[in-house]
């Protein structure tokens, strides 16, 4: 068992700070990497796993603290898994509202059917920047890509995002619930068991 009282999030995207913080309870305090750099590592691998590791590894050394991160992403199953890893660049890096236009605008003749997707999160735990053995967990969620968005709460592309177990967009969920059942609580929900925190 590891004991963490600080850690640096390897992330600089509110939304997952937020949950990820949520999640985890008082017991660790999360800082962003925001506080030590506002620039943000290329994300060069071919993999979420890949790319989890490079932020935290790059976290944990421009900190000096045991880092975490958390790289997510939406995988349709009518695009063979894109955008994937590519989900926050989608639309060129022109944010949120253009990503979740342009999945529309893809999808736009796609039946029901066929539009299966799952958000995947994979978390990736350094000791320091050269740790030989990252902890990694991984959570996938299954749902469906709606034919227009919904919902207000949430962040990227959440309201897209059909729940079957709840029949509503992952942004129609408050976020406490999203936080139950989403991709990154199950990433977490491992997480905190590798922590001994559960
Ligand atoms: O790399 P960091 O700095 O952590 O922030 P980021 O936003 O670039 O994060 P990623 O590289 O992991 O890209 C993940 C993208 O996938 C989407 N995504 C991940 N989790 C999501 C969630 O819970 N709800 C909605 N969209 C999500 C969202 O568009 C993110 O921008
Ligand atoms: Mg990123």
């Amino acid at each position: 068992m590891i004991n963490f009282t600080q850690l640096v999030l390897a992330s600089h995207n509110a939304g997952k700070l937020k949950e990820l913080q949520a999640m985890l309870g008082e017991s660790v305090q999360l800082r962003s990497i925001g506080e030590f750099s506002s620039v943000e590592p290329e994300e060069t691998g071919l993999s979420f796993v890949e790319n989890a590791i490079l932020k935290a590894r790059n976290a944990a050394r421009i900190s000096g603290l045991p880092a975490l991160a958390d790289d997510s992403g939406l995988a349709v199953d009518f695009l063979g898994g894109a955008p994937g890893i590519y989900s926050a660049r989608y639309a060129d890096g022109k944010g949120d509202a253009a990503n979740n236009a342009k999945l529309l605008d893809v999808l736009k003749d796609v039946p029901q059917a066929d539009r299966g997707a799952q958000f995947v999160c994979v978390l990736a735990l350094v000791r320091h920047a050269d740790d030989p053995l990252p902890i990694l967990c991984e959570g996938l969620w299954h749902g469906r890509i709606l034919t227009q968005a919904s919902g207000e709460h949430g962040f990227g592309y959440d309201p897209l995002f059909w729940v079957p177990e709840r029949d509503c967009s992952s942004a129609e969920l408050s976020p406490g619930d999203k936080n139950q059942i989403s991709h990154r609580a199950r990433a977490m929900d491992l997480l905190r068991q590798r922590l001994g925190l559960k």
